[in-house]
């Protein structure tokens, strides 16, 4: 599993280089073997035709006669061989071999690649077309799908009765069919015709089977498709004929995100959902209670240290509280963290609230690993300092948590505290809730990727060496609701970030509990 993670794409580039050279020697040998063929053919060919011209005056010298025989019997018995010769055999072998010691990409990273392009495309309300010219949220990359491309998308998002991706993806791998392409037309128009039907629209998947008939007259699906359509239709003709009604029930064709939303499998929030999207896109304000009276300061936090080297402090909230430190981590710190990570990346979990166990999950997308204050001085120093950050004691905090986010990498809108009926969240962790997160960027993002608070309509845009802090408990000891975030789907780029999670237990002088009333809000 590679395409949930930069990292692991990179040697994946140095598989198809070898690919490359591989196939090249492939076809050296080949036409090495064609050229010495083709040499003697001329050869062959320039004395038959010089003996053909004068058969009895040829055969009768004898030099002739010698060179004749000679021709059809050793010359001939090497042509043979060399005919025979499997020059290519070896360089087959070589790509089963690499499967063995190469990075190779799965069928599975295939489906994840091609998942991730859509999650970006809802996201970020991209159209297909753009997608397909290579231009990602308005930015323009030299890239150009070809038709076969489209095609693969939109087969993936079939296989996924994701019929809506089904229509737009073959729809464009049909506009852009050309002569260099491999692809059938007949192929595109039968999921596209079966898609449109599982759309609602009856009557354009008829049209569309007409059509694939016109090019194969005898596909057999097809003209059993049509009849199916056509009985469908009839019913459908016959119950508008009953409401009085033109029976043009058909749902349109829309690459817009509204239709989407109402399409949305996991719509189980739509204006929260509406909101993720917009601030991932950048295009909300945040509300005006949340950005009234904030201020950029030089902190010290009472600590001695930080008398002398202040941290730039950027105000996001006053409640919840959310701030922003700036360069509150190093290049060189940065740089020994990814390569103590990058080893032992696996595939981020989330914990199942109910049997408590860690699993996978589509709605977190990244890689991440687990490094200890002892492992090295520089884990040691980033947690002295998240201490000096937030003034919290880091003695029941979980260890630092490096995350890599790769296309499409993503964790959709969620807590980071256990909720009251999430009764085996944290239940191993003797240090209670989680009532901080402290967040360092290790990266800039090319596009895309912020951390997102939809309730507050605020976003956190990845800065590299910033790090983003706030209380996920109210003083009272409860969850805050507001500070539900989301990290956006990387659109361009590799996103690295740290957590450090910090519970309840060892604050309770540092950050007294006080009575309060309870009006969090569900939304
Ligand atoms: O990566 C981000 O921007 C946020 C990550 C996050 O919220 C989490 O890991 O809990
Ligand atoms: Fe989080």
């Amino acid at each position: 599993e590679m395409f949930t993670a930069v990292t692991d794409m990179e040697g994946v580039l140095e598989t198809e280089s070898v690919l490359i050279n591989n196939l090249e020697g492939y076809i050296k040998a080949q036409e090495e073997k064609l050229d010495f063929l083709r040499k003697k053919v001329l050869e062959y060919q320039r004395e038959h035709d010089s003996a053909a011209n004068d058969v009895s005056e040829y055969l009768l010298n004898p030099i002739n006669a010698y060179l004749l025989t000679k021709r059809l019997t050793t010359d001939w018995r090497e042509v043979e061989r060399v005919m025979t010769l499997d020059v290519g055999s070896q360089f087959v072998q070589n790509v089963s071999d690499y499967r063995n010691i190469m990075k190779f990409p799965t069928d599975e990273d295939l489906a994840g690649a091609a998942s991730a392009l859509i999650r970006l495309q809802d996201t970020y309300g991209m159209k297909t077309e753009e997608i397909a010219r290579g231009k990602l949220n308005g930015v323009q990359f030299s890239i150009e799908m070809s038709s076969e491309d489209c095609f693969e998308i939109g087969r993936q998002s079939y296989i996924n009765s994701d019929f809506r991706h089904t229509i737009l993806w073959m729809n464009e791998a049909l506009n852009r069919l050309n002569n260099d392409s491999n692809l059938n037309r007949a192929d595109v128009l039968e999921y596209l015709a079966f898609s449109t039907f599982k759309e609602g629209r009856v009557r354009d998947a008829l049209e569309m089977t007409h059509e694939l008939l016109e090019l194969a007259p005898d596909h057999r699906r097809a003209l059993g498709n049509k009849n199916y359509y056509e009985k469908e239709l009839m019913k459908l003709n016959l119950k508008s004929e009953l409401r009085g009604d033109d029976g043009t029930n058909d749902v349109p064709v829309d690459d817009s995100v509204e239709f989407h939303y109402i399409n949305n499998p996991y719509n189980y929030d739509i204006p929260e959902r509406k909101m993720y999207e917009l601030a991932c896109r950048g295009e909300l304000r945040p509300l005006d209670s949340i950005v009234k009276d904030l201020k950029c300061s030089y902190v010290d936090n009472g600590v001695p240290f930080l008398k002398i080297a202040p941290l730039k402090l950027e105000q996001i909230s006053h409640d919840p509280y959310i701030v922003v430190y700036h360069n509150v981590m190093y290049d060189s710190e940065i740089e020994i963290i990814q390569q103590m990570a990058k080893p032992r990346f696996r595939r981020a979990t989330v914990q199942n609230h109910k049997t408590g166990e860690l699993e996978t999950a589509n709605y977190r997308i990244s890689k991440s690993a687990w490094l200890k204050d002892s492992e090295h001085q520089v884990i040691a120093t980033v947690v002295q300092r998240v201490k000096d950050m937030t003034g919290l004691s880091m003695d029941t905090a979980e260890e630092l948590q490096v995350v890599n986010y790769g296309i499409g990498g993503h964790y959709e809108p969620h807590y980071d505290f256990a909720r009251k009926e999430e009764t085996n969240a944290f239940k191993n962790h003797e240090g209670g809730n989680r009532i901080a997160t402290v967040i360092f960027y290790m990266s800039d993002v090319t596009l895309g990727g912020a951390t997102v608070f939809p309730a507050l309509r605020t976003s956190l845009w990845p800065e590299k060496g910033a790090a983003g802090f706030w209380f996920n408990l109210r003083r009272s000891g409860q969850g805050d609701y507001k500070t539900r975030h989301a990290a956006c789907p990387v659109i361009v780029g590799s996103k690295w970030v740290s957590n450090k999670w910090i519970h309840e237990r060892g604050q309770e002088f540092i950050r007294p509990c006080a009575l309060e009333p309870d009006h969090d809000m569900e939304f």
